[in-house]
């Protein structure tokens, strides 16, 4: 794709949370968002959330990983097969991501599907900044950029991500680009839904602490908390990206404890890495705003607004989707890719020189 001319994209995301595939279109040209197009969501049975657990920690090759893969390229195919979009930006499933040893990986075959839907398929979005140097994540924040833009930002501003991990963005919306010096800081912030998931899993057989409705009515372990936020993670600078499963120890460190006081610790946690986090940004934010689905946790919602001292509130107030950005971002880096412009620099995953990724396949 030579064009420089905005294109209706379609992106797809299967976060670390196993619940299932986003997917949404927008109109881009790689450097704008012009437009927003409709949005759709598969859940996963569990039967296939259950061949996805198997697989973490898993690398390609392994026993499992070709299942997982299929349940992802399917999902994909069965969700993607009736939406809009030239060019589909797949971002696959994690199942173990290291960039500092064996890499990342990243479940699904981008050639496959592009077969199966007829449509190039731009895919394997993290390995090329991996294998330069870099942490091969967060990607979402030439996005956000892009997004402040839409919004008309003005001043610095946080994008929050509270998914299984938690992903900041700090920005500067008056720089000339993404990559530009001084325009963006981002990383990841620490675990955000993915213990409390495990947690409530385990002790009740729920998907999830709705609304943070029981951590609301516990006390955080202050002996949990002070130990994990002793971790050598908090107290390095960015960059840094986290594996979905890298705090298991914290999930395990809850285990003696009742119910409400395990979901508050473990809730406190991810407000305290969001915390720890922003202390790195090289400015304070106007506001902070919140996308994925914790977002929706009352409980983290208003420990971060107690904590903070800007706004927090979710990106619906500034008029955006939060169910769906991730999978936005993916349609927009997917024309990035395919234009070869930067996917990620030294203030997003650390790599040296800004860089552009991913794999293109057409169908054959
Ligand atoms: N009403 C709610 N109350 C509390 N938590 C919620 C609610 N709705 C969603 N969540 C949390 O958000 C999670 C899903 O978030 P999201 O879809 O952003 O994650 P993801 O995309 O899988 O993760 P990542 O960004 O790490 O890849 C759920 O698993 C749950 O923990
Ligand atoms: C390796 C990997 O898949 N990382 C995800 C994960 O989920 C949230 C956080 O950890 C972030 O670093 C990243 O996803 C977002 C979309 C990103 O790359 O910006």
């Amino acid at each position: 794709m030579d064009d420089s001319g905005p294109v209706w994209a379609l992106g797809t995301m299967s976060g670390t949370s196993l619940d299932g595939v986003d997917a949404a279109a927008i109109l881009t040209d790689g450097e704008r968002v012009l437009d927003f197009g409709p949005g759709a969501y598969r859940a996963y049975s569990d039967n296939e959330r259950g061949v996805l657990h198997g697989a973490l920690g898993l690398w390609p090759g392994a026993p499992g990983v070709a299942a997982a893969a299929e349940v992802v390229q399917d999902a994909h195919r069965d969700l993607l097969a009736d939406l809009p979009g030239a060019l589909i930006g797949f971002h696959g499933q994690t199942l173990a991501h290291d960039p500092g040893g064996r890499g990342t990986h990243q479940a699904g075959d981008g050639a496959a599907l592009a077969a199966a839907l007829g449509r190039p398929v731009v895919w394997d979005f993290r390995s090329a900044d991996v294998a330069a140097g870099g942490q091969g994540a967060p990607l979402a924040p030439a996005f956000h950029f892009a997004l402040a833009g839409h919004v008309g930002a003005r001043g610095p501003v946080v994008f929050l991500n509270l998914g299984g991990v938690g992903n900041l963005t700090w920005l500067d919306p008056a720089c000339d680009g993404p990559f530009a010096p001084g325009a963006m800081l981002a990383f990841d912030t620490g675990p955000a839904n993915a213990p409390l998931n495990d947690m409530m899993r385990a002790r009740f057989g729920q998907a999830m602490d709705r609304d943070g409705a029981l951590a609301a009515s516990g006390m955080p372990s202050r002996e949990v908390l002070h130990t994990f936020l002793g971790l050598p993670f908090f107290a390095a600078p960015p960059p840094k990206s986290l594996d979905r499963d890298a705090f298991a120890q914290l999930v395990a460190a809850v285990t003696g404890l009742p119910d409400a006081d395990a979901a508050a610790t473990l809730a406190e946690a991810a407000v305290q890495g969001v915390v720890r986090g922003l202390a790195w940004c090289p400015r304070p934010a106007g506001r902070v705003l919140v996308t994925g689905g914790g977002r929706r946790n009352r409980h983290i919602m208003a420990r971060l607004s107690a904590e903070l001292v800007c706004p927090v509130i979710p990106v619906e107030d500034v008029g955006l989707d939060g169910d769906l950005l991730e999978a936005q971002a993916f349609a927009f880096l997917a024309v990035r890719a395919a234009r070869g412009l930067p996917l990620s620099g030294p203030c997003t995953t650390g790599v040296a020189t800004p860089l552009t990724g991913g794999r293109v396949s057409c169908p054959t």
